[in-house]
């Protein structure tokens, strides 16, 4: 007899749950466009894409390459610490599509911390309906230091990284990639490390690799819970005090005349404003301009306009004096 068999015969049980990937990474180091590679090369793959912003107008939603309902769109504000509700309810309304998902894809603002929705995702009741299968931080290799931005949120995006996407590296000497990479093996030990110009990566590297911890997070949720038992499941995170960065969006049905936005980039942006993007419509062009500023780049292409032209731009950045941005841009108007 065989007294090893277990006598419970193995099922062939699917995994558990709608594999989720978490998408981080500071302000503009390149979320957007590795999940506009992701939609692009997922074949035949459902994937339902939750995004969420720091501004008030959607500027992501109109940058991805697929705007069907495959495309579920979070209210603005900082995921972290806004939307755990929010969050719950969005994944929610994936699960009871008819049509089945086969994965979702999150892309956090540039200041999210990512505890709060890891643990949204394997601390409450989502835990058994989803899998949270890694959190992939982008890392702009050509901006980032030791230093972190001086943001708590920017640590704590590669600590709790599984994998780490060390993105713009045409931008950036072997040498600096090299020293960050050294860095980063410090702050986040164990981490897949990936290195990526544009986001271009194998997806099979970087979807259902199966590299989150979810047992090291629950413990963490059962201690913080014991330690907080008075408070009812509310992640709080005060990194938008901490890291004082703020958004300023402007909106206008009139165009800006190119010459005034020139001079109001070249003169008037100060290097408070780290990022900042948008959807711009100029008198003298018949074309939609998709403005992209990171730290201390900046790029416009031109496309079709699609639907009536309007003027969108989302400024983000430290000590902004909103009013006076606004009258500068205002004046840029035609
Ligand atoms: N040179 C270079 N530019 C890149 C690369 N990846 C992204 N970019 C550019 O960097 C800018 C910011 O990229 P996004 O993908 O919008 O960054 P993001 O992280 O989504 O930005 P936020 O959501 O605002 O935090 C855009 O102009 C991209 O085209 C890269 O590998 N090399």
């Amino acid at each position: 007899m065989n007294t090893t068999s277990n006598p419970i015969p193995e099922l062939d049980l699917p995994k558990r749950g709608m594999p989720v990937t978490i998408i981080t990474g500071f302000l503009g180091s390149g979320k957007t466009t590795l999940l506009n590679q992701i939609l692009k090369n997922k074949h035949d793959l459902k994937v339902a894409v939750l995004v969420n912003e720091f501004g008030d107008i959607n500027i992501d939603s109109q940058l991805l390459v697929s705007l069907d309902e495959d495309m579920v769109e979070l209210s603005n504000g900082c995921i972290c610490c806004t939307i755990n509700d929010g969050l719950v309810d969005a994944v929610y309304r994936i699960l009871e599509r008819q049509e089945k998902i086969d994965y979702l894809v999150i892309e956090t603002t540039g200041i999210a911390d990512p505890l709060p929705i890891i643990l949204t995702f394997v601390g409450t009741e989502l835990r058994d309906l989803t899998r949270l299968d890694s959190v992939l931080t982008l890392v702009d290799t050509s901006t980032f230091t030791p230093d972190h931005f001086d943001s708590e949120a920017a640590l704590k995006q590669v600590a709790f990284a599984d994998i780490v996407l060390l993105n713009k590296t045409d931008l950036t000497p072997p040498e600096q990639i090299e020293e960050l990479e050294s860095y980063i093996r410090t702050v986040k030990v164990g981490a897949r490390m990936l290195r990526s110009q544009y986001g271009e990566v194998p997806l099979p590297l970087i979807l259902d690799v199966e590299l989150t911890d979810e047992a090291a997070y629950q413990e963490y949720e059962s201690a913080a819970e014991e330690h907080h038992h008075h408070e009812h499941h509310h992640h709080h995170s005060d990194h938008l005090q901490n890291d004082g960065f703020i958004s300023v969006s402007f909106e206008s049905d009139r165009p800006f005349a190119v010459k005034k936005f020139e001079t109001f980039l070249t003169e008037k942006v100060s290097t408070s404003i780290f990022r900042a993007k948008g959807i711009l419509w100029f008198a003298e062009s018949e074309a939609r301009h998709v403005f992209q500023l990171s730290g201390p780049r900046y790029d416009l292409n031109q496309e079709d306009w699609l639907e009536p032209p309007k003027t969108q731009l989302v400024l983000i950045g430290r000590n902004l004096d909103p009013a006076q941005i606004k009258a500068q841009l205002a004046d840029c108007l035609v």
